[in-house]
């Protein structure tokens, strides 16, 4: 029997995939990923000279790539990106909610301006790309849609902004899987945790020098790749997902599993503990306080 296994090279040959953030880090890498796989692939972004640069790399590979910028933020921009990406490239079968980010800061500093601006960034941005694609797209022929997140559900000092968007986004992802699957849309969500990312490299001072140590803090004993990341997004998207929807996948080296748990870890396997508390949080946010504990 010749068996006909749903993992081939042309798992994605037809499809039309935007990924936002695609410019840069895990967007870029999953657009590496989709294209080598069959898809044509819809690079969008702020910059035009990271999109162009991805779509060239593409291209160079014998892969199909197109881009456009928008500021996924504003609602009149998103509507009209998605019907020029339509007009110009036809049904769009994938939406990656990638882009997003933002910046390390004690919620006692965060300003109005600050936290809005992470939200739009990391909750309203994916909210208006995905109700554009659906609306405009894949409530007529279906499709997947993959929402980025962070895994910060225990909470995550320096990223109360971006962890109450990504709740946010988790809720959404749950309720867009619900109201649209009677069109065949799948709707789904990946949480990585610590990944070696060109956007982890722009974090500067405290942030960055803690991010050498943050393996530590991992029961796999690393922090993550792209890669890995771009892996669990393109399962996703694809048919051997067909029937998983509403779903969001950690991809975090089992870290989400709690720091309540570290000290029994301590006093049974101490030589892999490292201090999960006193190494981590204080370092980056209050080393006041971390100076007075001592
Ligand atoms: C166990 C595992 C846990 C998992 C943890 C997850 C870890 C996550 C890692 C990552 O996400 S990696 C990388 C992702 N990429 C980035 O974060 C990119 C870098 N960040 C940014 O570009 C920004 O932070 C942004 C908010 C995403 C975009 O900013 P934008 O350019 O649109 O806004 P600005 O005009 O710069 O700022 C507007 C407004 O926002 C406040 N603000 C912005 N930056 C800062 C800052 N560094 N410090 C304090 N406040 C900031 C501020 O109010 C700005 O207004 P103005 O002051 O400029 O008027
Ligand atoms: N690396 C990590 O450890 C983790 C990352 N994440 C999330 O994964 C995603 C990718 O991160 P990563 O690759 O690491 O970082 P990058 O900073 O490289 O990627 C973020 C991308 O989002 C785009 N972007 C940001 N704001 C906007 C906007 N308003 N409109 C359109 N595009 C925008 C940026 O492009 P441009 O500058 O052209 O606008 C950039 O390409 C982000 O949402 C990030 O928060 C989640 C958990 C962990």
């Amino acid at each position: 029997m010749a068996y006909d296994s749903i993992f081939r090279a042309d798992l994605f040959a037809g499809q039309t995939i935007i990924v936002t953030g695609g410019g840069s880090g895990i967007g870029r890498c999953t657009a590496h990923e989709l294209a080598a796989l069959g898809a044509h692939v819809l690079l969008v972004g702020r910059k035009a000279d990271k999109l162009k640069s991805v779509a060239a790399e593409i291209a160079e590979d014998g892969g199909k790539a197109d881009w456009a910028t928008c500021d996924i933020r504003e609602e009149e921009a998103v509507t009209h990106l998605v019907s020029e990406l339509i007009r110009k490239h036809g049904p769009i079968h994938g939406l990656v909610n990638n882009a997003g980010g933002q910046y390390p800061s004690p919620l006692s500093s965060i300003n109005q301006k600050g936290f809005e601006t992470v939200m739009r960034t990391n909750l309203v941005g994916g909210f208006l790309m995905a109700r554009e694609v659906f609306n405009q797209s894949m409530s007529k022929h279906g499709g997947a849609i993959v929402n980025m997140l962070a895994d910060m559900w225990g909470g995550m000092p320096g990223m109360g902004h971006s962890g109450a968007a990504r709740s946010g986004m988790d809720n959404l992802t749950k309720t867009a899987a619900f109201e649209w699957g009677y069109a065949g849309v799948r709707v789904n969500a990946v949480a990585p945790g610590w990944i070696a990312s060109s956007g982890m490299d722009t974090y500067e001072g405290a942030f960055k020098a803690v991010i050498p140590t943050l393996r530590e803090h991992v029961p796999l004993k690393r922090i993550g790749t792209e890669s890995e990341v771009s892996a669990a997004i393109v399962f996703l998207l694809s048919p051997a997902a067909a029937f998983v929807s509403g779903s969001t996948l950690r991809i975090d080296g089992a870290a989400s599993l709690g720091g309540r748990a570290w000290p029994i870890h301590k006093a049974t396997n101490s030589v892999s503990y490292n201090g999960f508390h006193r190494a981590y949080l204080p370092d980056v946010l209050r080393p006041e306080v971390l100076k007075d504990k001592e």
